[in-house]
């Protein structure tokens, strides 16, 4: 076959070539066995058993039923046109251009991978293979034009749209591969789209319906409007053309970014070649064939235009296009009554030329979402869907005509890409969401194919509702209408492996054939009425006439069976859920069964895992225990026997310090030395002195103790009596028994604190008697706390002395007071208990000695040292004035302790 159409990047050699058709020879002879791995992977599109199938029913609106006209698209497959892009001069430098990419006929595409790709790493390794064999519905190289594509792919299209079928058109391939140019096209290229305008308009001269009062709304239906309601329709239209002709006049012709270079519509249809004005004659429409368009109809053209960017859905002709992006109004996907999917509150726009449409696209595609990419300086980040939605109206028929409608849908998918190419976070969230979305047109399409070739089997769910694009564009896989792909490819060798995957994606398209997806449920439904048919063995009437009828419902088309045949399909059915559901739960409890027992053993495996992983780590733990604690104990025993040592070294260094003074003062002074030996025994015996001084005073402290506590039961209990008589005697007792205690503990500290000068003497000479100062200085301290005992117990004696006195008098005043009053004991003692109430005892007598305490003299007691004389003095005043058995009380005291401040002061003076 002469390649007209092959590659100039690099023809495959005879060899090459040879191993194509041997490989593909062996794709085609399916069962033989294949010791070896195949160099070249063979895709195409091979559906034999799939033959009888039918074109569907064409979606139709208010019941009329309209079969696929001219039979055509029946048993058709999906078409898949593959379009390879030209290197530009750039790429060519970068030397992308390694002959991987080879067209073999105009249908079969041969690619080989290059050096660099992943796809020949892996090859190496034997995993996969480096050459891939593709066929297409027709395949166009790098030189054809856009006339050509056109020719060859809308022109029908445009054709069958007029005749009432929906037809969608959609472009696929890698970022950068040209699917945008060949839409739109560049300059004077102008792309399918513009021309499929152009060809329209031109095709319906003079068969326009001009009136606005009939709007496409929903997924196929059609409004009425009211006269408000079209001079709204009016205003919109006009100000999204006014805007288009605004900006061109200030651009003053020139292109921008954002219009892609697209050139006016004058130039595409100046474009447009003869083959496509035979159509324009109304009269060649007419007579034409199966191209005639129906007499008394008139076609209102109506546009929409939104893309789907990052999952949102967005009007393009919103009528505030200055607006952001982020603030743009999304669009809600609905269903109407019947499940189909539409685009709630699109904007429809009626245009009567393709000027007009063509304004609409640029206007809408100033709002589209490009930007700048890693391999596309004008990259689209959204699907773009633009859509001519086209009422076939019969005015005559006034308002009981059923109006159909018919679209043509042309939509651009953003291209798939890496996402690791994307240094920009934004860039790489569309990326991911393009890619999603592809990813799901991929799985509806492997859906829709196995369903098509297992139509004996239940059927797949196709997921159309997992991305908004598959939802979107689902009714034309569904039977609404056909569908035609254009593959885009960039011949670069740097990536050759996405190319590689977009091919593979085409490849499984291609072996799609047109059809709605109920269509394998009728086929499902019937091989199972056929399947009861031979389990019948009487052979019922109705599955005779079924029989009769096996050539109609081969089509699929179920109304075709009477009732009794539908009622039989529905027990059928009934009893085929019941055995599916009886499989499914025989199913469900062995595989459960065997999720338990794998459970188990994997519940087996790990315990075993964990005990012995355990052991290990209490094993580790231990031994790395024992390894610390025994390196603890050399620490240890290192640390003290070095301290050992070290004390060892210190007392054999102070003893020989010791010796050596010993001997000096031996060697030095005789005389000294003689004095020496006493002063050493004098040291030694201070020292258990000092013991004993110690434990004394403790006994000291002990023995204060318990005079203080009786002291105080003893003012209590004087407090509390009312009778003096016995209770003084008793007091006086217990005061002379204090004094002579106190007595004795003065004594004793005075013979201690001697003690303890002698021995601070003693040990103040001794080298090194640093501790024995200290010890000193301690119990001297404890010594001036014994003082200040003593010094508030005297205080307190002095209180209770003081109290003795005063009810002593108040006694003697009561029997002086008896002895001069007669003898009324009543009297007596009225006159004794109010006196005494009444504090007179105390003011009776003017002398001192009748004066009642004060506190004076406690204070005094208090600071002794300070006041001396005047504590001597007052106490001779007091004297003078005591009573004889106070006197005699007094007398008993023992003479102050020297004071207990002085001594400290000297103490601390020497050191
Ligand atoms: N057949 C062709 N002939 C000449 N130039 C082409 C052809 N196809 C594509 N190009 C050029 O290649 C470049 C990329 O094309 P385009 O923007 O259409 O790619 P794309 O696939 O739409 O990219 P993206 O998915 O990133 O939007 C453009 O500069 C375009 O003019």
């Amino acid at each position: 076959m002469a390649l007209a159409l092959s590659s100039p990047y690099g023809c495959p050699s005879d060899e090459e070539e040879e191993m194509a058709v041997f490989e593909s020879t062996a794709a085609e002879h399916r069962g033989l066995a294949r010791p070896r791995l195949p160099e070249m992977s063979v895709i195409s599109p091979v559906l034999d058993t799939w033959t009888t199938i039918t074109q569907p029913t064409l979606a139709v609106k208010s019941g009329l039923v309209r079969k696929g006209s001219n039979g055509e698209g029946n048993n058709e497959k999906v078409k898949v046109y593959l379009r390879i892009r030209p290197l530009c001069e750039v790429e060519r430098e970068r030397e992308e251009e390694q002959g991987c990419v080879a067209v073999q006929d105009e249908e079969t595409l041969l690619l080989k991978a290059p050096k660099e790709s992943q796809n020949m790493r892996t090859a190496e390794r034997g995993i996969t293979q480096s050459m891939h064999k593709f066929s297409f519905t027709k395949i166009f190289g790098p030189k054809s034009t856009q006339q050509q594509l056109y020719e060859s792919t809308m022109k029908e299209m445009v054709k069958d749209v007029l005749q009432g079928e929906n037809r969608l058109l959609y472009t696929y391939g890698v970022t950068n591969s040209g699917k945008t140019y060949t839409i739109q096209g560049s300059g004077r290229e102008a792309g399918l789209l513009p021309r499929a305008l152009a060809s329209l308009f031109r095709k319906l001269q003079g068969r326009l319906y001009d009136a606005v009062d009939l709007k496409p709304v929903m997924y196929q239906d059609v409004r009425q409007l009211q006269p408000s309601e079209v001079r709204a329709e009016e205003i919109r239209r006009n100000s999204l053309l006014k805007e288009d002709e605004n900006l061109s006049s200030r651009r003053g012709g020139t292109t921008t970014v954002w219009d892609s270079g697209l050139s006016s519509m004058s130039d595409v249809v100046t474009q447009l070649e003869d083959t496509d004005s035979v159509c324009l004659e109304p009269d060649s429409l007419s007579h034409s064939g199966g191209h005639d368009l129906e007499e008394g109809v008139q076609f209102s053209i109506w546009v929409s235009f939104y893309e789907i960017y990052n999952e949102f859905l967005y009007d393009l002709l919103d009528a505030s296009p200055s607006l952001q992006p982020r603030k743009r109004v999304t669009l809600r996907l609905s269903d109407d009554k019947q499940g189909n999917p539409y685009v709630k509150d699109l904007t429809w726009i009626q245009v009567r030329s393709a000027e007009e449409a063509w304004k609409i696209v640029r206007a809408g595609h100033r709002n589209q979402s490009f930007a700048s990419t890693h391999f596309n300086q004008n990259s689209s980040r959204s699907h773009s869907v633009f859509s001519v939605r086209i009422l076939h109206v019969r005015p005559e028929a006034g308002s009981d005509q059923t109006i159909h409608t018919s679209e043509l849908t042309v939509c651009d998918l953003a291209g798939s890409e890496r996402c690791k190419d994307q240094r920009n976070g934004e860039r790489m969230k569309e990326a991911n969401n393009i890619n999603t979305s592809l990813l799901t047109l991929g799985r509806c399409i492997a859906a829709l194919r196995h369903n098509q070739s297992n139509r004996s089997r239940p059927p797949q769910v196709v997921p159309f509702r997992d991305s908004k694009l598959t939802r979107v564009l689902q009714g034309f896989f569904c039977g609404r209408g056909t569908s035609s792909m254009v593959v885009n490819i960039n011949p670069c060798a740097s990536i050759y492996d996405e190319t590689l995957q977009a091919l593979k994606f085409s490849a499984i398209a291609t072996q799609l054939v047109h059809g709605p997806s109920s269509k394998t449920r009728v086929a499902y439904i019937l091989s199972l009425l056929r399947e009861q048919k031979t389990e019948n063995e009487n052979g019922s009437m109705v599955v005779e006439e079924e029989e009769e009828d096996e050539s109609d419902v081969e089509d699929g088309d179920i109304t075709m069976l009477n009732t009794e045949a539908l009622l039989q399909a529905i027990d059928v059915l009934k009893r085929e859920v019941q055995r599916q559901r009886e499989e499914k739960e025989v199913l469900e409890a062995s595989v459960r069964e065997q999720v338990v027992s794998e459970m188990m053993e994997v519940i087996s495996r790990m315990q075993e895992g964990f005990s012995e992983t355990l052991e290990a780590e209490r094993a580790l733990i231990e031994e790395r225990y024992e390894e610390k604690i025994a390196n603890l104990q050399k620490h240890l025993k290192k640390f003290y026997s070095q301290e050992l040592k070290e004390r060892d070294q210190e007392i054999e260094a102070l003893s020989a310090a010791l010796e050596k003074k010993e001997a000096e003062s031996i060697t030095l002074s005789a005389p000294q030395a003689e004095c020496e030996g006493p002063r050493r025994s004098q040291r030694l015996s201070t020292q258990t002195k000092h013991g004993r001084v110690n434990t004394e005073l403790d006994q000291c402290r002990a023995e204060l103790l318990t005079k203080t506590q009786e002291l105080k039961k003893l003012k209590m209990e004087l407090e509390v009596s009312g009778s003096t008589g016995n209770f003084t005697g008793a007091a006086e007792r217990k005061l002379e028994e204090g004094q002579r205690n106190l007595r004795q503990l003065c004594l004793d500290l005075q013979r201690l604190r001697l003690d303890l000068q002698s021995g601070e003497r003693a040990c103040c000479r001794i080298t090194g008697g640093e501790k024995l100062r200290q010890a000193i200085v301690a119990a001297h301290d404890t010594l001036l706390k014994q003082d200040q005992i003593l010094m508030e117990l005297r205080n307190s004696l002095m209180l209770v002395k003081a109290d003795l006195r005063r009810k002593e008098e108040t006694l003697a005043k009561t029997e002086a007071m008896q002895a001069q009053l007669p003898p009324s004991g009543f009297a007596a003692s009225t006159i004794s208990s109010s006196c005494k109430k009444r504090g007179c005892g105390a003011a009776a007598g003017n002398d001192t000695e009748n004066r009642p305490p004060v506190k004076r003299p406690f204070f005094q007691s208090l600071f002794p040292i300070h006041t001396p004389t005047r504590k001597y003095n007052t106490r001779a005043a007091e004297e003078s004035n005591m009573t004889p058995s106070l006197q005699i009380l007094r007398s008993r005291q023992p003479s102050p302790p020297p004071s207990p401040v002085s001594t400290p002061r000297i103490l601390r003076g020497k050191y």
